[in-house]
């Protein structure tokens, strides 16, 4: 008898271990020692079905409690390896015989007397691929720009998105972004690295990028590569060392607009700090002494951003405080280290995440559409409370740039133009993200491929390509008075 292959059984034990653990798929195989154990294309694969069982696990349900008699009676064991055999079948390019007997030994692995179940309901499922791969052409070409009517339900299909979802996308983006994100939702994300402040010369990090086999490409941004593979990154040291940060592209683009060519910075939701050390980066590119005060809510993250400046010889140029942004505009309250008014302030707000969904898969299926907006305990209300309380920082003549890893207006757009009509933004400017010193300062290829991603409004707003960086968004408000 058969038995299922490493990469599968791997894959099957870490989407166990997530559900138990209520944990994020990529920190489980970071740290999964079978994973490490796996040959390169077995990883690859592992990889790849995991990711993608997260992604598409709405759809993959609809399809597999079609055709299961008593889908509420399957064990949370049977289920994860109908959807991990389920995924293979529908979108992996395994032969279709060798994806559904894979799948029938996985499900024999945790329940022998399911496997005449599995095989039925597996092949039945295969006999959907032809769907799935018509509307995969149909959504290639409309993200080609030949305009094809596509329909939420054929952006849904490819991409394994909640329909709400791929019906938001295309209302918003229109359909050729729309399509280009859907046709990349199940690939993996490029990898980006960005020179740290610790490094030395761009032609010194490069070449120990070179020695990892990492195979890194220019991006067009100074001091910042692509990467065919990451997989030497973690045990090389380099990012342990601050000498480069692992960064998405478009978020190395919302540092370069935050960065004042004088001044300080104040950045709201500092995270680990990967914006503190990109920003201190940048500002040193503008002959401006770095000067960042940070700002976060969640200690741990506080005392990780603190060891990782250390490490990067930045602790007496980066701050990082423990304090609540929606009590920015408090001056009573204020630590030393966020008093007085700063040049820059940088809100990178807590966010949906949408724009990012090829690296946190598991985002598409927990977001619940009521939690965006509207509701006072909302994404958007939180955002908008942060940007009001950030904007008392910014000093006269400053900056105010607002960033989300989103591609949904309601977090975006929409936040910064209810700011501009609220009394707290009455003092500001939309400005463009183009006139940023460390956008104005890029070289004219690199200014040319950032205002690709610019909309009539100077606001940025990347979105997923095949290929290329994640959505982010970014506008910036100039302070008048
Ligand atoms: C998009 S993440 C920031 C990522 C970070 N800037 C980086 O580069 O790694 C948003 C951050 O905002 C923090 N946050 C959420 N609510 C906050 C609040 N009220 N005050 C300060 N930080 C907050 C979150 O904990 C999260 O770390």
């Amino acid at each position: 008898m058969a038995v299922a292959s490493p990469a599968r059984t791997t894959a099957l034990r870490i989407l166990g271990a997530q559900r138990r653990r209520n944990a994020r798929a990529r920190d489980l195989m970071r740290g999964a020692r079978e994973m490490d154990m796996l040959g390169h294309k077995a990883r690859s694969l592992a990889t790849r079905l995991v990711l993608g069982v997260n992604v598409a696990s709405g759809e993959l349900d609809r399809r597999i409690d079609s055709f299961v008699t008593h889908a509420s009676a399957l064990q949370p064991r049977v289920r994860d390896a109908l959807r991990l055999a389920a995924f293979e079948v529908l979108y992996l390019e395994t032969p279709r015989q060798v994806a559904v007997s894979q799948g029938v030994e996985l499900v024999r692995s945790v329940q022998p007397r399911a496997a005449r179940m599995a095989n039925a309901v597996l092949r039945r499922i295969a006999d959907c691929r032809g769907e799935v791969d018509d509307a995969g052409e149909a959504v290639r070409i409309a993200a080609s720009g030949e305009v094809r009517g596509i329909t939420s339900a054929q952006l849904s299909m490819t991409s394994g998105y909640p329909g709400w979802l791929a019906s938001r996308l295309l209302d918003e983006l229109g359909e050729c972004r729309a399509a280009a994100m859907c046709s990349c939702a199940l690939d993996p994300a490029p990898v980006y690295v960005a020179r740290g402040t610790a490094a030395g010369s761009a032609t010194e990090v490069l070449s120990r990028l070179e020695g990892i086999d990492a195979e890194p490409s220019p991006t067009g941004l100074p001091g910042s590569w692509r990467l065919v593979s990451g997989a030497r990154l973690a045990s090389s040291g380099l990012v342990s060392s601050c000498d480069v940060a692992v960064a998405d592209l478009s978020a190395q683009v919302v540092c370069r607009i935050a960065a004042p060519a004088s001044g300080r910075v104040l950045e709201v939701g500092q995270g680990r700090g990967t914006k503190s050390l990109l920003l201190a980066r940048a500002m040193d590119e503008l002959g401006c002494e770095p000067a960042v005060a940070g700002c976060e809510l969640v200690a741990s993250k506080v005392r990780q951003s603190r060891d990782r400046m250390k490490r990067a010889g930045l602790s007496g140029q980066v701050s990082c405080v423990e304090f609540d942004g929606t009590r920015l505009a408090d001056v009573s309250a204020l630590p030393g280290e966020l008093a007085g008014s700063f040049e820059s302030v940088l809100v990178d707000a807590p966010c949906s995440g949408t724009g990012t969904m090829r690296r946190h898969p598991e985002i598409a299926w927990a977001l619940d559409e009521g939690s965006l907006a509207g509701a006072p305990d909302s994404l958007s209300s939180l955002q908008s409370s942060l940007l009001a309380a950030a904007s008392s920082r910014v000093a006269v003549g400053g900056c105010l740039v607002y960033a989300t890893c989103s591609v949904l207006s309601c977090e975006n757009a929409e936040v910064v133009d209810a700011f501009l009509a609220s009394d707290a933004g009455s003092g500001f400017e939309l400005a463009s993200v183009m006139d940023a010193p460390g956008i104005a300062a890029l070289p004219v290829e690199a200014r040319s491929r950032v205002s690709a991603w610019v909309d009539e409004r100077g606001m940025f707003r990347s979105v997923p390509t095949p290929g290329g960086p994640d959505g982010h968004f970014c506008a910036r408000l100039v302070r008048t008075r």
